[in-house]
């Protein structure tokens, strides 16, 4: 996979050389450049926004330097990716589609946002994904893309020694996980759960399924609201 970031603050994706990302590069099941956006521009000042039409407080990130930036990095198969408040909620389901495209170009606004001709432009000549991390705004998009790269970098074969563990992860089932536990089997008073040690495969996998589904219905019904008036019980938990 390859992914091209466009930011006029490149230092701020520094993370994405660290870690399971930077691994990722380096053995090449990753190919990650990030550019800066004023490159692609030719005034002395290198001027990358400008005051918004119709006024408003704040500037707006000018077309030009994105729209030539777009004509030197992108092809008919590349997935435009721009974070902002204004889009689809970002969830597990999209960076599962992401991490099956060849090409992931992040575009990151600053200011109010980028000039909405360049997405519109873009729009006519590849793929273009608004994405939204949550309800609250951000200084720009460089924080977002570095939790959509983990997110979906993680998926890329071979980046997770055990894929086994991409199975049973929240989300991943629309449910979140059950609890975990490692040694000691007491720590300040507290047992680990005594199934969880008792060997049998069966009656765990069954504790942490119903574990799973209670968490969800206390942390998270919204994901349970499929099953309403469906008569699907969880023990201990109206669901
Ligand atoms: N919430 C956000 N605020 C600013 C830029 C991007 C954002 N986001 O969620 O992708």
């Amino acid at each position: 996979m390859r992914v091209d970031v466009v930011t006029i603050f490149p230092e701020y994706l520094a993370p994405l050389d660290l870690s399971l990302i930077g691994k990722a590069r380096r053995t090449g099941i990753l190919e990650l450049a990030v550019h800066d956006l004023r490159t692609w521009t030719h005034d002395v000042h290198r001027t990358v926004d400008d005051t918004p039409y119709g006024g408003g407080p704040g500037m707006v990130m000018r077309p030009e330097p994105w729209g030539q930036c777009f004509d030197d990095l992108a092809s008919p198969s590349t997935h435009l990716v721009v974070p902002t408040p204004a889009g689809a909620p970002f969830t597990q389901d999209l960076a599962r589609a992401f991490s099956s495209d060849p090409h992931l170009l992040f575009a990151c606004g600053r200011y109010e946002g980028i000039d909405q001709r360049v997405i519109d432009h873009a729009a006519t000549r590849m793929r273009v994904s608004e994405v939204s991390l949550g309800d609250y705004v951000l200084f720009g998009g460089e924080v977002a893309v570095l939790v959509v790269m983990e997110a979906v970098t993680r998926l890329l074969p071979g980046v997770l020694g055990n894929a086994d563990s991409l199975v049973e992860e929240s989300h991943s089932a629309g449910v979140l996980e059950a609890p975990m536990y490692t040694k000691p089997p007491t720590w300040r008073g507290l047992d680990v759960p005594e199934v969880l040690r008792s060997g049998d495969h069966g009656k765990i996998a069954r504790w942490r399924r119903e574990e799973g589904l209670r968490r969800t219905a206390a942390q998270r019904p919204d994901l349970l609201s499929h099953l309403e008036g469906t008569g699907f019980q969880i023990p201990g938990v109206d669901v």
